[in-house]
């Protein structure tokens, strides 16, 4: 065939060739050179040199800093990640700029490469920059007005070492001869595509506007705002490892927290920080928060706003510093030859004294010392000092302190709310009664089942922080054998044993070994310190309670911030007093703001249907625009209630045609009763309840009685905007008719 007789199709199809192969060559060049590093690597390692880790100083911004890289450091680092990219079938190297620069030093043509990590040859040229790199920064931020000297930019897909496809722009009005122009634009490829189980990486197609909030300055708050879909998590994540980059030893040794609402939330996002090359980031769960609970369980929505609830402070102010319920009342003793005796009174007023100077668990001398004050005040005449020596060394004081002053476990404390008339003590004028007892059934919940929820991970937090490090006392001993013979004499029948006038423990099993009740289950293991971050990244932060913006304070006291949000898709109902803990927790630093108005999730279909459902209730919702169209809009369909659990079985099984991904069936907690009806169609369909879907998405979804999830969740028609916002192709909505009989 001579070129008069090509047909268009197959010229393209051969322009497409001629360019992959030019990249599978350059792509061959980046890993060879890192298989070489690897070697050198394992030679370094060997011989104890290697510090795997890169000795990077400054702000890379500073060209002059790439100077300071340490090649075989950088190297080490590249290799050492390689087969994690290998494995995830992802491209290491993604972007191409073609660059025509202007007379001048430098002028004329270059090329560079976009990667997930820097690699240079062994004339210290660059084969590939790392995405976060200044030199990389016009791959992201040219556009047809502004083209920074770009021609064409390209992105490439691969799988593994293996160029599979690329996508050109063209950022100048003509090409010139030499510059081929392939595909319709990466972005629409990319959002195209369908949708895994987990969240991927954008490195390849990050949007001019991204950029500049992933590029935001290291310092200070940075808030990421703007409706569903419109990239605020994935562009968040690939700020942390942006910053992580930009200041490594900063970033990297004070630690970078990045906070979700859920389990299901930081399974999805797992992935992407790792793919990106970073993983030493915390992903957290609000659930997850504090080290030693562990939890997913929500309460119902009138006890979490209780307990989210700012007044909680003073409730939990109040308990650390009341009575003890397991602390003797009353103190006697015969010392130096004086009976004393303090009352519960006597006792009450010495531990406010304390208390109002130190925390409960640091304060067992000055507890000690107090004690003996208020004892020798109760004693006529005598010697002060031969009163004190007998008072240090006598049994029974020692006995008594350690049950009147044990330390105490921020969650037993919060157990002690479960208990009527305790909360009322301490929530007096504080909360309604109403108030009260949706705490209290709360707490017998968590009682009976052994389980905390995610709201009272915030309180045992704030607990933890009033009372102080729990303290190990002294073993006294003989008090230390003795314990640890009773252990021994419980297995042969002993139930209850005296020291002195103490009772001890030793009956109950050690909850660490064998939790078997529930209180036990929920006392287990110890709550850790705090870990401060020099990063806290919050996502869905509209969601965040006041009590837990306190948590989220104290882990990032003396860190820089990124907070991401969009308020239409917000459940808690106090916005104002949210607002304000979010801003203390700041340290009411003012933020740098970021706004994204592009949906890249919805099919505009799709989009138009939920917004305007938020739009009919939330007036001034801040309302993206959806870029990509399907042609095919969302089925909405009301069918009997009777036939309503084959209608949905029908529906997801049509969508699993329509869509290679995940077709998610989400249904309010008055329909859960259905999940096993969809059990036969397979593991590409799951059922979720509607407040876990938050921040997540999927290539399909059946949005099962709207009503219902408006009536059963927090957040209303909010929380219906979030479901309603999570489908990327295809969506089907089944309704109960309200006005048909519930018979066939
Ligand atoms: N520049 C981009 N290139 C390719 N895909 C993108 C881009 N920006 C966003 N996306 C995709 O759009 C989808 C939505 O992104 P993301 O989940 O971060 O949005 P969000 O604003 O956090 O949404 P929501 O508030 O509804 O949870 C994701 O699949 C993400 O990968």
């Amino acid at each position: 065939m001579t070129d008069a007789e090509q047909t268009p199709a197959t010229a393209a199809e051969d322009a497409l060739r001629a360019e992959l192969a030019i990249e599978q060559e350059h792509v061959d060049r980046v890993y060879a050179e890192l298989e070489r590093a690897s070697v050198r690597a394992r030679l370094l390692e060997a011989e104890g040199l290697s510090r795997g880790r890169t000795d990077r100083v400054g702000d890379v911004r500073d060209e002059e800093a790439s100077a300071l890289f340490e090649r075989d450091a950088l190297m080490f680092n590249a290799a050492r990640r390689r087969a994690s990219l290998d494995s995830q079938h992802e491209g290491l190297v993604f972007g191409r700029l073609d660059l025509d620069h202007p007379p001048g030093p430098g002028e004329g043509r270059e090329v560079r490469y976009v990667g997930r990590l820097g690699v240079r040859d062994e004339d210290y040229e660059p084969l590939v920059i790392d995405w976060r790199a200044p030199a990389a920064a016009p791959f992201y931020r040219s556009t047809p007005v502004e083209p920074l000297d770009v021609l064409r930019r390209r992105v490439l897909r691969c799988r593994g070492p293996r160029v599979v496809g690329v996508e050109d722009d063209l950022l100048v009005p003509e090409a010139p001869e030499d510059i081929v122009v392939i595909g319709d634009g990466a972005l629409m490829a990319a959002l195209t595509r369908s949708r895994g189980a987990r969240m991927r990486d954008i490195v390849a197609t990050i949007q001019q506007h991204q950029d500049e909030a992933i590029r935001a300055k290291a310092s200070g708050v940075t808030e990421i705002t703007g409706g569903p879909g419109t990239g605020k998590t994935v562009v968040a994540l690939h700020r942390a490892a942006y910053l992580l980059y930009s200041d490594r030893r900063r970033f990297e040794s004070g630690g970078v927290l990045v906070v979700g609402p859920s389990a299901a939330y930081t399974a999805y996002i797992e992935r992407v920080l790792p793919s990106l090359g970073e993983d030493s980031v915390s992903l957290r769960a609000l659930g997850d928060l504090v080290d030693g609970i562990s939890t997913d369980r929500v309460d119902a929505p009138a006890a979490a706003a209780v307990k989210g609830s700012m007044r909680m402070r003073s409730v939990l102010s109040r308990a650390v510093r009341g009575r003890d319920p397991l602390a003797p009342t009353e103190f006697r003793a015969m010392i130096a030859g004086h009976p004393v005796r303090l009352d519960a009174g006597a006792l009450d007023r010495v531990r406010r004294q304390v208390l109002r100077r130190q925390r409960r668990n640091g304060s067992w001398d000055a507890a000690g010392e107090a004690l003996g004050e208020a004892a020798w005040g109760t004693v006529h005449g005598g010697d002060r000092e031969e009163f004190f020596d007998a008072y240090d060394d006598h049994l029974e004081v020692d006995a008594f302190l350690r049950e009147w002053w044990r330390p105490l476990d921020p969650r037993e404390v919060l157990l002690w709310l479960a208990d009527p008339e305790v909360l009322a003590r301490h929530a007096r004028g504080i909360l309604s009664d109403a108030e009260q007892a949706e705490v209290v059934a709360s707490l017998e919940v968590a009682l009976r089942t052994g389980t905390w929820s995610v709201a009272d991970v915030a309180l045992v937090d704030d607990l933890a922080a009033r009372l102080g490090p729990p303290v190990e006392l002294e073993q006294e001993e003989r008090g230390f054998y003795e314990i640890e013979e009773l252990d021994a004499t419980e297995r042969h029948g002993v139930q209850e044993v005296t020291v002195g006038r103490q009772r001890l423990a030793a009956v109950e099993p050690r909850a660490e070994l064998t939790p078997a009740t529930a209180r036990e289950r929920l006392l287990a293991g110890r709550i850790g310190e705090v870990d401060e971050y020099a990063h806290v990244l919050v996502d869905e932060a509209q969601d965040v309670s006041p009590m837990q913006w306190r948590s989220l304070g104290r882990r990032g006291r003396w860190g820089s911030w990124t907070v991401v949000g969009d308020a239409a898709q917000a459940s808690w109902p106090d916005p104002v007093e949210a607002a304000a803990a979010r801003d203390e927790a700041w340290g009411g630093k003012e933020p740098a703001r970021f706004h994204m108005t592009t949906n890249y999730r919805n099919a505009a279909e799709i989009f138009d249907y939920a917004s305007r459902v938020i739009r009919a209730a939330v007036p001034d919702a801040d309302i993206p625009q959806a870029v990509r169209e399907t042609g095919v809009d969302p089925l909405d369909l009301t069918v009997p209630r009777a036939e309503l659990a084959e209608r949905v079985v029908a529906a997801a099984r049509e969508l699993l045609h329509e869509v290679d991904g995940l077709v998610t069936v989400i249904l309010p907690a008055s329909w859960d009763a259905l999940r096993p009806a969809l059990g036969p169609l397979g593991d590409r369909v799951v059922a979720i309840d509607p407040l876990s879907t938050k921040g997540l998405e999927y290539d399909a979804t059946v949005v099962v009685d709207p009503d219902a999830i408006v009536a059963e969740t927090a957040g209303g028609i909010r929380t219906l905007y979030v479901v309603l916002t999570r489908a990327a192709h295809r969506m089907t909505v089944v309704r109960p008719d309200a006005r048909r009989p519930d018979t066939r």
